[in-house]
């Protein structure tokens, strides 16, 4: 009896014996047998490691990059503080270079034609800014348009930096320099002339510059001022890789903050400016010639549609829908990222050149008198600064051997047959690079010295093709006319009114890449009135 069931309990019952569907044998039912949820997520996770590295291996083929990728992350925290000697050593590892971060397959192109390749390769490629950008900037912004879209939306804003258009915001300009030079002057005799970081305030100059050519006085110096101060958190913001959505107080939700209140400011500019220039207003910034232009546009089309007989001479050259307040802000905003950073950059390299090169400040400081007749009160025009042929060579040398934006990152599109043997698969950013096409020898004799000479006596306005600093193709960079005349106004009137002193440190020269490159040190200045 003892070998027969003797509880009278059915045995499926028995919480010892339980019915086997299917019983594996052999190696399957040696591994199942101790199968735990523990190894079942360790197999899946050493599965996901082992895709990510083939994954790697795959999208890299012939191209230069680390034989394997840290798990899943890559690069990532180097790319959360870039160092300008890492971006360095890919431009030298090869024409093309690769690396992974996260899901993200990057490739960086260091050569002057490789670069104007993907410039110019509308059909595969898109600029994709960082990820963070379309949230700071709305994701319906036209910067993001791409194609004909891209191209007719483009049109309609050419007309906003010709030379006529840009001679009206010149006083705007003027304005705001001799506000913050008289500050600076301040600022160095509160210090007793100790030199300090500079770099910050050419920041804040450059903000205010901005907002006064792009909206005028319809901002108030308050407002200015906080946008200056929070600008920084839209820089800080714009790092390589976020998280997919905004969590609380990272840098990305502090970013959009100032990018909402920007948003908004700018947005109330737009409905004073709309109701200045229905009121027959001058066009004084930037916000106004595209207001006017989009209410020529709304006239020109009721008269029309009227039958009223419109002379050709009369249709605006291009014809523009109504924006609402909020869309001339988002685009007036795209001027302001855009230029933010970029010219935050040139500035600060442009007055620490200047100090550290007393011969060329004072061959400026000559063509500047000379050309206003010794009068340095004399107002800003075009005319002044066709003459400046000096001063704008050190501004484009400058921007030569200094280039604020090194590399400028799209999205491949499509798969892109870049070279033989070397297809950039969709979905992978492709990096364009600046400095290597700046700084190549056979373009720039002596790259590595600052010699504005070269675009007078030398060869380097013919290297057109190496002039990648405001990029090329279907994106190349709408504010550069606008962007150099700047600088040049900004060095000119420095040169005429203030003496200033640069300390040089051990790291004046190193290179900080913060979304553009700065001086390591932040540039030590201070600054004195001339006598
Ligand atoms: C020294 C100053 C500046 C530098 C070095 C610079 C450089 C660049 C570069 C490299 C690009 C990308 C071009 C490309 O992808 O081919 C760009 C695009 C752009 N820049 Fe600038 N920029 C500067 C100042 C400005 C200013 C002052 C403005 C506006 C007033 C501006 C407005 C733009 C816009 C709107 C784009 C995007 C154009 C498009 O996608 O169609 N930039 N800039």
């Amino acid at each position: 009896m003892a070998s027969v069931n003797g509880s009278f309990a059915s045995p499926s019952a028995d919480a010892v014996i339980s019915p086997r569907l299917f019983e594996p044998t052999g190696l399957l039912a040696s591994v199942l047998e101790d199968f735990t949820v523990w190894k079942a997520l360790l197999t899946l996770f050493i599965g996901a490691v082992i895709y990510d590295q083939f994954r790697y291996l795959w999208l890299k083929g012939s191209i230069v990059g680390p034989a394997w990728k840290l798990p899943f992350m890559g690069p990532f925290l180097q790319s959360v503080n870039p160092k300008f000697h890492e971006y360095k050593a890919k431009w030298d590892s090869g024409e093309l270079s690769c690396v992974s971060v996260f899901h993200k397959f990057v490739v960086i192109a260091s050569s002057r034609d490789m670069s104007r390749k993907i410039f110019n390769s509308p059909t595969y490629v898109k600029p994709c800014v960082v990820d963070v950008a379309h949230k700071l900037l709305g994701a319906d912004n036209w910067v993001f348009l791409d194609g004909k879209d891209h191209v007719d939306f483009r049109k309609g804003l050419n007309g906003l930096f010709t030379r006529q258009a840009l001679s009206c915001y010149l006083p705007r300009m003027e304005e705001v320099y001799n506000e913050y030079y008289a500050r600076f002057l301040r600022i160095s005799k509160e210090n007793n002339c100790k030199p300090t970081p500079w770099m910050p305030e050419f920041r804040e100059l450059m903000c205010a510059v901005s907002c006064r050519t792009f909206v005028g006085h319809y901002i108030t110096e308050e407002a200015i001022q906080k946008i200056a101060d929070d600008y920084y958190m839209i820089t800080a913001a714009l790092e390589l890789v976020n998280f997919p959505f905004i969590l609380p107080y990272t840098k990305a939700w502090y970013g959009k903050k100032a990018a909402d209140m920007v948003l908004a400011e700018f947005a109330k500019c737009a409905a004073k400016s709309k109701a200045n220039m229905a009121a027959g207003g001058e066009v004084s910034c930037i916000m106004d010639a595209w207001v006017k232009a989009q209410q020529d546009s709304a006239k020109y089309r009721e008269k029309l549609a009227q039958g009223v007989p419109v002379d050709t001479n009369d249709k605006p050259p291009q014809l523009l829908r109504d924006f609402t307040d909020y869309e001339i802000s988002q685009t007036i905003f795209t001027f302001l990222f855009a230029s933010q950073d970029a010219t935050s950059a040139a500035s600060t390299w442009l007055f620490q050149l200047m100090a550290d090169r007393p011969d060329v400040l004072d061959k400026v400081r000559e063509e500047n008198l000379r050309i206003r007749n010794g009068n340095v009160q004399a107002p800003l025009t075009m005319e002044l600064l066709d003459n400046m042929t000096y001063t704008r060579a050190v501004v484009k040398e400058t921007l030569r051997y200094r280039p604020p934006v090194i590399m400028v990152p799209y999205l491949v599109k499509k798969d892109f047959p870049i070279s033989e043997g070397v297809t950039v698969s969709k979905g992978s950013m492709i990096i364009p690079s600046v400095w290597p096409a700046c700084h190549d020898e056979d373009a720039y004799p002596n790259a590595d010295s600052f010699d504005p000479d070269r675009w007078i006596s030398g060869t380097a306005e013919q290297q057109t093709k190496n002039w990648l600093v405001f990029g090329t193709g279907p994106h190349y960079c709408l504010g550069q006319t606008y962007a150099q005349l700047n600088l040049m106004a900004m060095i000119g009137k420095a040169s005429m009114e203030m003496d200033w002193e640069h300390t040089p440190t051990p790291e004046s020269e190193d290179i900080k890449v913060f979304a553009t490159i700065f001086p390591q040190d932040d540039c030590l200045l201070s600054f004195r009135p001339r006598p």
